[in-house]
């Protein structure tokens, strides 16, 4: 990325002005634009509901950014020339999404680029992205308007934001919007995890060594863990959570899309749709979790009071705006088998919640043990190699093996030792982009590897669809769990129950 060239782009941020876009998506462009690969005639046009003059919404992004967890170093935030560079290119303009009435001022900013920087990198036109960081209720009314106004050509891309829709058929309707006005290869669907450098390595860990491309099936794999834990609680979004809970706010999308990393076949090329051909395979051969599995296949939980980080923090019936009747989950549990040749019997246990001890999703592949045991009786529970593959934090992968203790005392007792590559030590110089930056960039570039296709979003609504109705069948309410714990006991005996324990507690 950072040799790239500059890129010219038109991009229209509609909801400027919400959380996403304060949050991750200017910080975002600052940063792209700042380590020089947005192209001096790269424009950027802001449009929200409220009115203000594009000198007020620089100085509301400015102050927000002051108060809130971005992306950018105290540094950045402060390097005045650079944003006064990066603003240059921001126009604003307020609009109601759902009424044509403004829609003109789109046509007008999109005609207004200078004939001479229409075509500077290869003569390719330049790309018109619409980034929607608003509801999914306003897709349709926007890609309508945008229509209507003439805006949709051959260079545009539209970008939506997970969840697409809260099932199977809510995601139907909403492809079906987005696909009346623009053609697959235009659609980008954000799971902001694919943007993840290390969520990324996975496909370089796997495909570009053959020490672990041999050994990645169930011959060799007893089971995997997947954990993405989250210190964070709701964080004020109890209206849009307590109506999606954990399942739909994480596994539908992030959980899964890593579990497709992992447990894909090799793809042909490192194309998008090579890719993405992989990964519904893996999607279309998850097994549906019956009622009589719950307990063992899946246990929910929702946080109590507790103490995270030495500090009091509230349960999440005592969140603001909240029904303290709900009985949505924050946690979840998962034993995921795979029906195909290459993952037959080994299962996938996963696990995401919020208000666990620490912020911290992590890979774990279990090798199975040699299949004859030579060594000390007492220490035959050691066998079985590790890989753990780190995501966030301290990006990096562990690889557990035995060696042999040293000392004369010690005769052939094994010792567990470590190969370690953390990525920060191993490219010290090098920034990490946030994700956010990579998939805009992405975007520009028009590359789709990294943004999820349309059969791939309904094949996980279809599974997930299924986990709603068993958990609705029997009638299952999320079992308490105090905040900084992780989680229910009843995830821990549903690992248990196959004689295994999560990663962190070995
Ligand atoms: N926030 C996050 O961290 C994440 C968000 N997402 C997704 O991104 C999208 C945006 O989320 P978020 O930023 O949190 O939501 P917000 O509600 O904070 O922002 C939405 C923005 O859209 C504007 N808007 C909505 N309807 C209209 C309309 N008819 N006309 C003009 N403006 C309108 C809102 O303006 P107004 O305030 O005036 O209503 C607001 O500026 C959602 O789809 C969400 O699911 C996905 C992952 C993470
Ligand atoms: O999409 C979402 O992701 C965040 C977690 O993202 P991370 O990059 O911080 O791991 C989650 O908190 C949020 O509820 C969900 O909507």
């Amino acid at each position: 990325m950072q040799n790239s060239p500059a890129l010219p782009c038109d991009i229209v941020l509609f909801g400027g002005l919400g959380d996403l876009a304060q949050r991750k998506l200017i910080p975002a462009l600052f940063q792209l634009d700042q380590f020089g690969l947005l192209h001096s005639s790269a424009r950027i046009l802001v449009m929200a509901r409220k009115t203000m003059t594009t000198e007020a919404y620089k100085a509301h992004t400015l102050k927000r950014w002051q108060g809130m967890a971005t992306s950018l170093t105290d540094e950045q935030r402060n390097d005045h020339d650079a944003l006064e560079v990066f603003f240059s290119k921001v126009q604003y303009s307020s609009l109601d999404f759902q009424t044509p009435a403004g829609y003109e001022a789109i046509v007008d900013w999109l005609q207004a680029r200078p004939a001479s920087t229409n075509g500077e990198v290869g003569d390719k036109p330049v790309p018109q992205v619409y980034y929607l960081a608003t509801p999914p209720s306003v897709y349709g009314d926007i890609c309508c308007q945008l229509d209507r106004a003439g805006c949709i050509s051959e260079r545009s891309r539209i970008v939506v934001e997970k969840p697409i829709g809260h099932d199977l058929e809510s995601s139907c309707e909403i492809n079906e919007q987005l696909a009346t006005f623009f053609d697959e290869r235009q659609i980008f669907r954000i799971d902001h995890y694919l943007g993840k450098e290390t969520v990324q390595n996975l496909i370089a860990l796997r495909f570009a060594n053959n020490l672990f491309a041999s050994q990645w099936n169930h011959e060799q794999i007893s089971h995997v863990e997947i954990t993405v834990a989250e210190k964070v609680g709701i964080e004020g979004r109890w209206g849009y959570f307590d109506k999606a809970g954990q399942l739909k706010d994480m596994v539908q999308n992030h959980l899964l899309q890593v579990l497709c990393l992992i447990a894909m076949d090799p793809p042909a090329e490192l194309s998008a749709d090579c890719i993405r051909d992989e990964k519904l395979k893996v999607l279309k051969a998850l097994r549906p979790i019956t009622p009589n599995q719950i307990g063992t296949h899946i246990v929910t939980g929702q946080y109590t009071a507790g103490t995270v980080d030495g500090a009091h923090v509230p349960g999440y019936l005592e969140e603001d705006d909240a029904n303290t009747h709900s009985n949505t989950e924050t946690f979840i549990a998962l034993k995921v088998e795979i029906d195909n040749w290459r993952w037959a019997g080994v299962p996938f246990y996963m696990r995401t919640g919020k208000r666990m001890p620490l912020k911290s999703s992590e890979i774990v592949i279990h090798f199975k043990p040699a299949p004859h045991y030579i060594f000390d009786p007492d220490q035959k529970h050691m066998l079985g190699n590790k890989l753990i593959i780190r995501l966030q934090p301290d990006e990096g992968i562990s690889l557990r093996m035995l060696t042999k203790d040293q000392g004369l005392d010690k005769g052939m007792r094994l010792h567990e030792g470590v190969l370690e590559l953390t990525f920060s030590e191993v490219f010290q110089s090098q920034r990490t982009q946030s994700a956010y930056e990579r998939l805009l960039w992405e975007i520009i570039k028009g590359e789709q590897y990294l943004f999820v296709r349309r059969d791939e979003v309904a094949n996980a609504w279809r599974w997930v669809d299924s986990l709603v109705e068993t958990l609705a069948h029997a009638n299952v309410k999320p079992k308490r769990y105090s905040a900084g714990s992780w989680g229910p006991v009843a995830s821990i005996a549903m690992i248990a129950m196959d004689g295994l324990t999560w990663y962190e507690d070995a």
